[in-house]
């Protein structure tokens, strides 16, 4: 699980940039960098005060030859990112000068370093839990200051917190039913009984708390797949290019003008919307026109969140009303647009079926109602609960998995407890839990998930 040669990787994107990173963590981290470096009198330097840029320059240890103009840094364990000896080289950020330097490094006797490494010998070191170091992640890819804000609590514990809250409580319940085991062989008392009971149902509500926040966290990290679909030339296209404020999408009066799915990220108040621009939907003879309505209605199954839109001055048909049927009972929004015509829908009929909430008259010529389509897909986001930078959120499938799993043991356990049942058993389902719980910070994580984990990192991090 542990290597324990020195890793070494490039840090920063590769591409152009102003500066670029090489990163070196383990016991021979300084020595590589004693000998590539050397100062601007071309002197080697002995003597590295940690923590302190150094201005020189890359030299070929044997051509002499000179690679980069470089900062460098040298940071002693075990204050460092990885609580190991580590230094940063950094240069000038371009492809060549990047891999030059690492090539060397690597020649000097550096391992490459896997993905995720640094962040994993944070972890494995104690700097971080896992939820922690998962977090990490989420602060690269968080796409909207939202996503951003939920990263940045889970980095700071919040999540950690309130899971080692109920890890307490369960070992509070554990302790109880230690001492009771040992001092008597009958019946347990009623007192014991009480407590136990009454420290369960407070396990089992933060539990269901914490799990309720699944949802919106997983919208809050991976973004809203959003789809918009309807008839053709119902304004579809124009919707996209609208929530964009960039013309992004063809739009033209000839239906049928989008045939393939355009994808774009949005921010929507903070929310990350993934959202699909699809092909109207209608027969058609036209083979390449075939497949994209066939792509619609694959989006109109699969989308998180359905935009189905209704041109206001048409009347639907058959197949409108059965998209409606199903959107009903689903997380959808239904926009009538082109009100700035004269309407030809039948407004009541299309109430009955989808309800006043879910329905947004808007008109996209005039500009009219963006303001309340973006205010639905808050809610539609929150699903009415809100959000705050304070709270927990489980933000990834691996949380949520081991989390309803220990509530799973816990609910066993309370029904072994109103059976009566003998307390061996009940201290089974509370190691159960405690121990599903633990996979959240780490403590009770198998060798696999660790390296699952940190595989889905980037490089360098
Ligand atoms: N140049 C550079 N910038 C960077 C990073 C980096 O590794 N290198 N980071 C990489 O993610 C982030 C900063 N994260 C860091 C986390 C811990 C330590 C560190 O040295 N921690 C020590 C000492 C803390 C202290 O001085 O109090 C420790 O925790 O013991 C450094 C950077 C963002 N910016
Ligand atoms: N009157 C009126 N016309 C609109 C409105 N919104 C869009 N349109 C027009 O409707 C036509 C079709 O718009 P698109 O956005 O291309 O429609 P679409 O649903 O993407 O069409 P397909 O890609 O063919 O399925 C264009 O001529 C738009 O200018 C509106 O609110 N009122
Ligand atoms: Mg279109």
């Amino acid at each position: 699980m542990y290597r324990e040669e020195t890793i070494a990787a490039i840090s920063t994107p590769l591409g152009e940039g102003g500066i670029g990173i090489i990163k070196i963590s383990g016991d021979k981290s300084l020595e590589i960098l004693k000998s590539i470096f050397v100062t601007k009198g071309h002197k080697r330097k002995e003597d590295w005060e940690p923590r302190k840029m150094v201005y020189g320059y890359i030299l070929h240890p044997q051509t002499q030859e000179m690679i980069d103009e470089v900062l460098a840094v040298y940071m002693k364990a075990p204050n460092t990112y990885t609580k190991e000896d580590l230094v940063e080289i950094h240069c000038h950020g371009g492809m060549v000068p990047l891999r030059k330097i690492l090539a060397l490094v690597l020649e000097q006797g550096a391992a490459m370093a896997e993905k995720g490494e640094f962040t994993k010998r944070a972890f494995l070191n104690g700097r971080l839990d896992l939820s922690q170091a998962e977090a990490v992640m989420d602060l690269i890819s968080a796409k909207t200051d939202v996503s951003h804000d939920v990263a940045l609590g889970q980095f700071e514990g919040i999540l950690s917190q309130e899971v080692q809250g109920i890890q307490e409580i369960i070992k509070d319940m554990l302790a109880h039913i230690e001492v009771s085991i040992d001092f008597s062989e009958e019946d347990i008392d009623e007192v014991t009984m009480e407590h136990l009971l009454e420290k369960s149902i407070k396990a089992k509500e933060s539990f269901e708390t914490l799990l309720q926040s699944a949802k919106t966290g997983k919208i809050l990290r991976e973004g809203l797949v959003t789809g918009i679909v309807g008839k053709t030339n119902v304004g579809k296209s124009s919707l996209l290019n609208a929530l964009l404020r960039e013309n992004r999408a063809i739009v033209t009066d000839i239906p049928g003008t989008t045939r393939d799915v355009i994808e774009e990220q949005l921010n929507v108040r903070g929310i990350p919307l993934k959202i699909l621009d699809t092909a109207g939907i209608r027969d058609t003879e036209d083979a390449v026109e075939k497949i994209g309505v066939q792509r619609s209605r694959e989006i109109f199954q699969q989308s998180d969140l359905v935009i189905f839109m209704i041109d206001a001055s048409k009347k639907l048909d058959r197949e409108d009303y059965d998209f409606l049927e199903i959107i009903k009972d689903r997380r959808a929004l239904v926009i009538i647009n082109k009100t700035d015509l004269e309407e030809a829908i039948d407004l009541e009929r299309i109430k009955s079926i989808v309800g006043d909430k879910k329905l947004i008259r808007i008109s996209l010529l005039k500009n009219k109602g963006l303001e309340a389509l973006e205010d639905a897909l808050e809610e539609m986001a929150y699903e009415g609960d809100g959000f705050s930078k304070e709270q927990p959120f489980i933000t990834n499938a691996r949380h949520q998995q081991a989390i309803s799993q220990g509530l799973m043991s816990l609910e066993e356990g309370i029904k072994a407890l109103e059976n009566r049942m003998p307390l061996d058993f009940v201290e089974v389902d509370l190691k159960n839990a405690w121990e599903s719980l633990g996979e959240v910070t780490g403590d009770t994580v198998s060798e696999d998930i660790l390296d699952h984990i940190f595989e889905n990192f980037c490089i360098g991090k």
